[in-house]
């Protein structure tokens, strides 16, 4: 039998032996050692892209997430240096590390929530959909990936283009036999957010106090900002209205153009994902009237997939709202939108069906 001081030293080892991270048989036999897991309540939450400029915030907050039971960090390159890093933060969540494509599985299995910031970002001068030729082949391998090792996962799908990744997650799950689009969730947060925060700034108010609904997609002039139903109720006039929408629209231009190629909206992403995962923790420990903004398989129009505000709920997007009274301005901007979301959703579908 070991002596206490020994167990003592091996669970100082462990953690030096860079924590949680699926290393091998040793490192998981010292970890078990350490750890006392299991009882804690709460959801299992794996992070796919974890150790990237989203990622790594988006852990972070993660884990001072109470909802959060179980944190698994999967990338290609340095999970573990981010697992050892966010696992010693003081907070419940157990933290555990995966590296590269053959610990995909392991990283997946009984996850409620998957949340998939994997992938390239833009430089100035590209648009989103100059992401895909990368990108969609990144999110067709960990949906399949999810269809086997977690089918009944809540799926929140960051990584870009929205408007063609998600279709093509969809695609990869029928082809599976597992799809359920109530469970798949395109992330259209942040241009709420960043329309929350711009519409209050006009207004003079608190961001916290402002709801904007968008709807449409996550780019460019499918991004639609309904401002007529802003809460608390306002008016704006037609000078507003314009910088608002372009503002809003052009919000993750105006960061890739500050960053100057280093990158896109990280920061600002990483707290939208978390509010939006959380919303969607919440909706799956059945809280009433969790509704948010999400790009989703839908039938409010003519395009089978829209983002619009849903509610969520104990098996995900349980209702889908219609998009309610709009003004001209918003009637012409739809239209606009439908039709380039309408090619970024056939760009997706027939990544995979073809
Ligand atoms: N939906 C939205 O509102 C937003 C979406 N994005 C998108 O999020 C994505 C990530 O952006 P950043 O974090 O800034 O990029 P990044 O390049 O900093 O991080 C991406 C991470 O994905 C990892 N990765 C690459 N291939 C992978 C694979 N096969 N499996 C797992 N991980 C893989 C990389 O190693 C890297 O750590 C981009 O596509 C970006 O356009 C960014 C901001 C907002
Ligand atoms: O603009 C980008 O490439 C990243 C993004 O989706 C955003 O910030 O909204």
């Amino acid at each position: 039998m070991q002596s206490e001081a020994n167990f003592r030293i091996s669970r100082i080892s462990a953690h030096l032996n860079p924590s949680n991270v699926e290393m091998g048989e040793n490192s998981m036999l010292e970890q078990a050692k350490c750890r006392a897991k299991g009882g804690a309540p709460g959801f299992k939450v794996a992070i796919l892209g974890a150790a990237g400029g989203i990622g790594q915030p988006l852990a972070m907050l993660m884990k001072m997430n109470p909802l959060v039971s179980v944190l698994h960090l999967y990338d290609v390159v340095n999970a573990p240096g981010v697992t050892a890093d966010i696992s010693h933060m003081d907070t419940g969540a157990v933290v555990r590390g995966f590296l590269g494509q053959p610990q995909l599985e392991n990283a997946l299995a009984g996850m409620d929530l998957v949340v998939i910031p994997a992938g390239v970002p833009r430089k100035p001068g590209m648009t989103r959909d100059d992401l895909f030729k990368i990108n969609a082949g990144i999110v067709r391998t960990l949906c399949q990936g999810i269809a086997k090792c977690c089918p009944n996962a809540i799926v929140n799908l960051i990584s870009n283009p929205v408007n063609s990744t998600v279709p093509i997650a969809a695609e990869v799950f029928k082809k599976a036999g597992t799809y359920d689009p109530k469970r798949l969730l395109g992330v259209t947060m942040l241009d709420v957010v960043r329309a929350n925060t711009f519409v209050a700034e006009v207004l003079g108010l608190d961001p916290r106090e402002v709801s904007v609904p968008v709807v449409g997609g996550h780019a460019g002039v499918t991004i639609l900002p309904l401002l007529s139903q802003v809460k608390p109720p306002c008016s704006f006039t037609s000078e507003e209205t314009e910088y608002l929408t372009k503002r809003i629209q052009d919000g993750g231009t105006e960061v890739v153009q500050a960053k100057a190629g280093a990158g896109s909206a990280t920061l600002s992403m990483a707290y939208a994902a978390v509010k939006f995962a959380d919303a969607c923790l919440r909706g799956l420990r059945g809280d009433a009237n969790i509704v948010e903004c999400a790009f989703v398989a839908s039938q409010v129009t003519e395009l089978p997939f829209f983002a619009t505000r849903v509610r969520l709920g104990r098996t995900g997007a349980e209702e889908i709202f219609q998009l309610g009274p709009m003004n001209e301005y918003e009637r012409a901007g739809l239209v606009e939108a439908k039709k380039e979301l309408i090619g970024s959703i056939e760009k997706g579908v027939s990544f995979i069906s073809k």
